[in-house]
């Protein structure tokens, strides 16, 4: 199938043609906030449409009915792309809940003075270089990324679609002069779920009872997910995304990127990693916990190289 990609360049950064205009992305820089607003941003692949969820969840108690009857996309439209407007001014939902990929450079003069809530989630970024490549083979509107070891190479410096990892987690973490900002991350989210959304409801200031909690956490898990046809894309025409050739809720695991690395590829990526997050004092998890720390007896001899971080 013919692929739909059109690039739009916008302040040195790519973006899909399919889903971005120059107006769209000037409106996005131009956004009015409203102190009541929600904004979840994030790289690509990082958690984002999981936050979606949870976030509708913990404002509906757990309720599961609007996020099974309202796409994610109308639910918590993305501010950069060309329907934003289109979908805020159809709704009058406060607080509004918005979504971003755009990197904080971007949206520092339209956020910085406003009380806007903002919900920063992040991911291990080889977990997250990884689930974007197999992304690429689905998603027509991306390019034809190549093979993997072209596609690390982009990563690492930065040139795929949506800019740098580097500077998106370092520009949000590290430099966002945002008042009120929360940093989730997608392994939080996956190995305490429950401590993830109780503070993600307390930051939204909706605290919830501990079976509204869980039915949250049951209606955001991954096999709930990948059943939601709200959620999981299968509403998009095969033109745009292509479900022969994957699935957007394809693993949701930690560490998923041990299978696709070579060891060569993880020390050049360790070490482009080391060089561009030399100032941030941010700590990643890269595999599962049980992973982590095996018996002696149970070391393979690849781990014994591996190092920790
Ligand atoms: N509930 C839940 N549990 C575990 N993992 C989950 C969940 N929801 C989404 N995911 C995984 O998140 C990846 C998609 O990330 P994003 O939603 O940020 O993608 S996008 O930027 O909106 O395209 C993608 O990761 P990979 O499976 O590694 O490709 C999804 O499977």
């Amino acid at each position: 199938m013919a692929r739909l990609d059109v690039t739009e360049m916008f302040q040195d950064i790519s973006f899909p043609g399919h889903l971005h205009t120059q107006d769209s992305l000037q409106q996005a820089v131009e956004f009015n906030f409203q102190d009541t607003d929600i904004l979840i941003a994030s790289y690509p692949k990082s958690g984002t449409t999981w936050m979606q969820e949870i976030v509708t969840l913990v404002y509906s108690r757990g309720d599961p009915h609007l996020s099974q009857t309202v796409p994610n996309w109308t639910r918590a439209p993305w501010l950069e792309q060309y329907y934003c407007t289109a979908v805020l001014e159809a709704s009058s939902a406060v607080p509004r809940l918005l979504t971003t990929h755009l990197p904080y450079r971007l949206l520092r003069t339209a956020i910085q003075d406003s009380k806007a809530k903002v919900i920063y989630v992040s991911r291990n970024p080889k977990d997250v270089m990884v689930s974007f490549y197999h992304f690429h083979k689905m998603a027509n509107f991306l390019p034809d990324i190549g093979s993997f070891p072209e596609f690390l190479d982009r990563f690492l410096e930065g040139k795929l679609h949506f800019g740098s990892w580097f500077e998106h987690i370092i520009g949000w973490t590290q430099t966002a002069a945002v008042s009120n900002l929360l940093h989730v991350t997608y392994e939080e989210m996956l190995l305490d779920p429950q401590g993830a959304i109780k503070k993600i409801s307390l930051f939204l200031q909706c605290p919830l009872a501990e079976d509204e909690i869980n039915n949250c956490v049951k209606h955001c898990s991954f096999s709930s997910m990948k059943d939601n046809k709200m959620i999981n894309y299968t509403l998009v025409p095969q033109e745009i995304m292509d479900h022969s050739k994957g699935s957007f809720m394809r693993k949701g695991e930690i560490g998923d990127w041990k299978n696709m690395f070579t060891e060569e590829q993880r020390r050049r990526f360790d070490s482009v990693f080391s060089s561009k997050m030399q100032q941030c004092s941010l700590q990643f998890v890269w595999e599962k916990p049980d992973e982590e720390e095996p018996n002696e007896e149970e070391k393979l001899p690849q781990n014994n190289t591996e190092p920790r971080k």
